[in-house]
């Protein structure tokens, strides 16, 4: 199964619950919460409160990308707040294997951002303790950016990296998943999805835009199963 993940950044913040509602019945699977500190990135966004805000509308998992400077210190804030998986950047002033095994001593699931020039090398020595890794396809901070095309190639490497490691990370990838890059990203091994202004965002019904996208991702799923069987 391939998951569906809102990215929230690119939602209207004035209707946030109702999308949250909307999105859900549409059937995705997650959402994303784009946490920015004007630092690591330089852009600001969403912080604890707004997922404390959110949590008692949905039983859907909430995920945390920590796009910030220090993300080790907000860990446990963002646990607390109701975040089910959360995802720190190699790139961020960390150390890496801790800040993973904080997450997972919280029962949540444990991600490594990268940005799209950090080489997956830096996964060496962590393969065992992540749960999953953000591929990030564009440079991080912004909605509504181009697909990197080299990143494609980044997701395959990851893919076998995987495969030799006899490891079960899940591959997310993030900027610009759209109906275009959808197809060629999952052919490639990319089983969680971060959706924003180029597959969701784009209508204010956002309930038959997730139907809609839920439904074509299933179809590239079954289609693949279909031909890797064959
Ligand atoms: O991480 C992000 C920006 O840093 C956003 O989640 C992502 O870019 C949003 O999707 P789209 O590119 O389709 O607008």
């Amino acid at each position: 199964m391939t998951l569906i993940g809102p990215s929230l950044m690119c939602a209207d913040w004035g209707k946030l619950k109702d999308s949250v509602d909307m999105l859900e019945r549409g059937g995705v699977n997650y959402f994303h919460f784009d946490i920015m500190d004007g630092s690591f990135v330089p852009n600001f966004t969403m912080g604890p409160d707004l997922l404390k805000a959110l949590r008692s509308y949905t039983n859907k998992p909430f995920d945390i990308h920590l796009m910030v400077q220090e993300p080790e210190r907000y860990i446990e804030m963002f646990a607390e707040a109701g975040a089910d998986w959360i995802s720190i950047h190699a790139e961020s002033k960390v150390h890496l294997q801790r800040a993973l095994h904080k997450i997972r001593e919280l029962n949540l699931r444990a991600g490594v951002a990268l940005n799209p020039s950090t080489p997956l090398s830096v996964m060496d020595y962590v393969w065992d303790d992540a749960d999953y890794v953000c591929l990030m396809t564009v440079n991080p901070g912004f909605a509504g950016q181009s697909f990197i095309p080299s990143m494609y190639k980044k997701i395959a490497d990851l893919d076998q990296l995987i495969a030799e490691n006899g490891s079960r990370i899940d591959i997310q990838v993030d900027g610009n998943i759209s109906y275009e890059t959808i197809p060629k990203v999952m052919k490639l091994g990319a089983t969680m999805l971060v959706c924003g202004t180029s597959s969701l965002f784009n209508s204010n019904d956002l309930e038959q835009k997730a139907a809609q996208l839920t439904a074509y991702v299933n179809e590239q799923y079954n289609q693949l199963s279909q031909r890797r069987n064959a």
